[in-house]
């Protein structure tokens, strides 16, 4: 069967031309090339993200992802190239588009200020033309799982970010869309706050079939609520895949965490053992896969040396982007 293709984009460009005074506009007209120098924020952008698919854009500042998603949510023209989401062309069907879609802006918000949260509500059932019963269904929905009850008849501005965020998930979600897209939608949350964003996308969101989009600079979001991203840099896509695979390329080696009672005389390792960090008692390890298998190394650690704690894991996403990007710019 082939896959239903939610997002696609084809050869994408997108050219901001600087603002000209009417002078410069005038001048234009009679100089020889008349065309101003533009910057291509996009650069022959190529993608495709399946149906239900869970999609992390991530890239440095500047890096074209604003520009990408504001043209994926039809509010921005591409200057050359084709974007298709569910069959339809953004800019051009806006009224059907927005009716199927939702987006979450961190750093802006959809909801009324002054209103109380349950008013913007009725306002979004009255704006995407809701029955009362797809209204009422939905919003009890979204109430328990997003906790409003308590904030519902606050108006938005008395709320703390961590609960007008969680309001905002409901607006962008009251009419079902089948896609969902959050431009940094855990920025300036405490941690208590992000976790129960990224619990709500992880257990509530995802096994509905509902397309996700995330842009983010903080890599735990694109490790909870992804499944696989596109890593963009300079307007152009410099690579996709699963945070899995970029580890593996990077960072082959999986890692030990060591606590031990009192730090050892450490020249007799184990085959395959590399120390990469001391500190205090606590010494962290590489293991490389290939070399010894856990099951083996954990026993004759244990025989070996007085051990409090061990701990396997994996370099941080962080550090895996991170390090993608330094070897791409060099
Ligand atoms: N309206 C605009 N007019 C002119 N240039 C723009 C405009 N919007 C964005 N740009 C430029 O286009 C490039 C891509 O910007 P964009 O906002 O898409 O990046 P981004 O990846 O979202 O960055 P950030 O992580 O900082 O949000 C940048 O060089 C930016 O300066």
């Amino acid at each position: 069967m082939m896959e239903d293709i939610h997002i696609q984009a084809r050869n994408l460009y997108k050219t901001y031309y600087p603002a000209l005074s009417f002078g410069q506009t005038f001048k234009s007209w009679f100089a020889y090339s008349s065309t101003p120098a533009g910057q291509n924020a996009l650069s022959d952008i190529s993608l495709e993200i399946p149906r239900g698919a869970a999609v992390g854009l991530i890239g440095p500042n500047g890096a074209g992802k604003s520009t990408l998603i504001k043209i994926i949510v039809g509010v921005l023209r591409p200057t050359s190239g084709q974007i298709i989401v569910a069959n339809r062309v953004p800019y051009k069907d806006r009224m059907r588009h927005v009716a199927d879609l939702g987006v979450v802006f961190g750093q802006r918000t959809q909801l009324w200020w002054d209103l109380p949260v349950i008013d913007s509500f009725r306002l979004l059932k009255d704006i995407y033309d809701l029955s009362n019963n797809a209204y009422v269904d939905s919003l009890d929905e979204l109430v328990a799982l997003l906790k409003l009850e308590p904030i519902l008849k606050k108006p938005v501005r008395q709320l703390s970010l961590g609960q007008r965020m969680r309001a905002e998930f409901a607006a962008a979600l009251i009419h079902r869309p089948s896609l969902l897209i959050l431009d940094e939608p855990t920025i300036g949350l405490d941690a208590l706050a992000k976790q129960a964003i990224r619990g709500f996308i992880k257990h509530n969101l995802r096994n509905r079939g509902t397309t996700l989009l995330l842009t983010t600079h903080d890599m735990q979001d694109v490790e909870e609520m992804t499944d696989s991203l596109y890593l963009i840099g300079k307007g152009r896509i410099l690579s996709k895949g699963t945070l899995a695979d970029l580890r593996a390329r990077f960072f082959p080696d999986r890692i030990l965490d060591v606590e031990f009672n009192e730090l050892p005389d450490l020249n007799t390792l184990p085959k395959g053992l590399r120390i990469d960090n001391i500190s205090g008692n606590n010494v962290s390890f590489s293991l490389s896969k290939s070399a010894v298998s856990s099951k083996s190394i954990i026993p004759s650690l244990y025989a070996q040396y007085d051990i409090i704690s061990l701990r396997f894991g994996y370099q941080s996403a962080e550090e895996v982007v991170r390090t993608f990007y330094e070897e791409h710019e060099a």
